[in-house]
């Protein structure tokens, strides 16, 4: 029975609760319709566990920013914050650990925090490897999807590791491997298992090798701060680890938050967030552009505009670019890359659209249902920049963007995400022309569904501009 004046929905059945009424391959229809009958705030139970889901930018706004504190935790006992010991950021619960350590990353990230070679740098470094790339397979049909993958992943590492690693490196092919394994368990049947059924977790099931696989990485990864440690110069940053090493020393030993188990969970919670998301989203606003050949070639003629004959772009030059801009966030809309967000968690008992949601609830954001909300934007479901620009023709973020989340827990990469989209779009259609091979049907936007979402795979074919 649900708790008295808890959020209505649908009956749940013992062991399973609405499980079974559920389409596991993609939830989102059944949780759009769902909400038409339940309202902008309805609750499922995943077996014994109740679970409110927030539909809607005003149940978003309610929860996540006017009451941030109390819905800001995170869901303890699922396998991913098995995987992480509840350390680092993404999965730690709300608390002084995570608040030191999201401050700590999101200065960081700013370019100030990085030493002598900027963010911007290390993007287009890797933008340079990416080129070559492409200009070797001109004039061919191929699949951009481990391209786009390794590149995301090592911008990563040059700011994690302080270099970025050769595609074919033994170390960065055994992370992917490990990343996109786990994101399978974790997101699959088996993670379902794992977070539901309790009592079978200590079984030899696919969960087991997750938790050695994440290990096996995670001793990798205290490698490489045994040798930063040997090859530092204090006070002189070269990467996020020594600037986490400088930290742990300005704060002494006696700090019990800053720690070299938490740095390691760190460092590779920012691996996981930023190396799928910005792939899969690169992949969907490629796939635009070819569906769309007329929109792609105004994006050429703006940046080619705007840039004429400098040798690189830079991130101020996005100012001068509405149009591209548009372009960039309306393929963010419509990817929607995390559908469901990051789970969150209440802090403790409080209220929500006059309902009574009890402490240490599971508590599910349908971003998907804000970026495709009636009434917020000019053209809900289909693809028109024009929902980013306003009647002068200038860029204008609709407040109901927000493929980051909103809050206290929003996304902390958000700023290298977008600097890392627009550097890369641009530089690319500067150089080259996509084209949607004729022979391989019409493009399926048909998305593949996970905790992060991504398009289909395609092939593309490449010509040199
Ligand atoms: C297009 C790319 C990206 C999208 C759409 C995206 C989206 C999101 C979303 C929806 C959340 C959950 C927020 C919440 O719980 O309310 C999140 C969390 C997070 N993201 Fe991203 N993200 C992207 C790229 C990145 C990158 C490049 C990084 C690397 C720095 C990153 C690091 C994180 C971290 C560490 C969290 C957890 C924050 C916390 O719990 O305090 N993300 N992201």
């Amino acid at each position: 029975r649900r708790p008295k004046n808890f959020p209505p929905g649908p009956q749940p059945l013992p062991i399973f609760g609405n499980l079974l009424q559920l389409n596991l391959e993609n939830p989102m229809p059944d949780l759009e319709r769902l909400s038409k009958r339940y309202g902008r705030v309805f609750s499922l139970y995943f077996g014994g566990r109740p679970a409110v889901i927030l539909n809607g930018a005003g149940a978003m706004k309610e929860a996540l920013v006017n009451k941030g504190l109390d819905f800001g935790g995170r869901p303890q006992g699922l396998l991913l914050s098995h995987l992480t010991r509840g350390k680092g950021v993404i999965m730690a619960d709300y608390g002084p650990s995570w608040r030191e350590h999201r401050r700590f990353a999101l200065m960081t990230l700013k370019n100030f925090g990085l030493g002598k070679r900027s963010m911007e740098e290390r993007i287009l470094e890797e933008i340079s490897h990416v080129c070559t790339h492409l200009e070797v397979n001109a004039g061919k049909s191929i699949d951009p999807q481990t391209l786009f993958h390794n590149a995301s992943c090592d911008i990563i590492c040059s700011i994690l590791f302080g270099s970025r690693y050769e595609y074919e490196h033994e170390f960065f092919q055994t992370m992917i491997k490990m990343m996109s394994e786990n994101s399978k368990i974790a997101n699959g049947p088996w993670g379902m298992v794992y977070d539901t059924m309790p009592l079978l977790r200590n079984l030899p099931l696919p969960y087991q090798k997750a938790l050695r696989d994440y290990n096996t990485v995670n001793m990798y990864v205290s490698g490489i701060v045994n040798e930063h440690r040997a090859t530092r110069v204090p006070g002189e940053p070269r990467d996020v680890i020594d600037c986490y090493l400088d930290e742990m020393e300005k704060r002494g030993e006696s700090c019990v938050i800053f720690d070299e188990s938490q740095m390691v969970v760190l460092l590779l919670d920012i691996l996981f967030a930023g190396t799928d998301t910005t792939s899969n989203t690169l992949r969907y606003t490629v796939l635009c552009l070819m569906t769309y050949p007329e929109i792609q070639e105004k994006c050429h003629l703006e940046m080619n505009g705007v840039l004429k004959d400098k040798a690189q772009v830079s991130f101020e030059d996005r100012h001068k670019m509405p149009y591209t801009q548009a372009v960039i966030h309306e393929c963010q809309r419509m990817a929607s890359t995390l559908p469901l967000s990051v789970f969150h968690c209440t802090t403790r008992d409080t209220k929500l659209m006059g309902y009574q949601i009890p402490k240490g609830t599971l508590i599910i954001p349908d971003l998907s249902s804000v970026l495709y909300e009636k009434d917020k934007w000019k053209f809900p479901h289909e693809f028109h920049p024009v929902n980013f620009l306003n009647d002068q023709g200038q860029f204008e973020k609709p407040e109901a963007f927000m493929p980051f989340s909103v809050g206290p827990r929003t996304c902390l990469g958000e700023g290298l995400a977008r600097m890392e989209l627009f550097l890369i779009l641009v530089s690319l259609l500067r150089r080259f022309q996509f084209i949607w091979p004729e022979d391989a049907g019409e493009p399926d936007f048909t998305p593949v569904f996970g905790v992060t979402q991504a398009p289909r795979p395609y092939r593309m074919i490449v010509n040199l501009r």
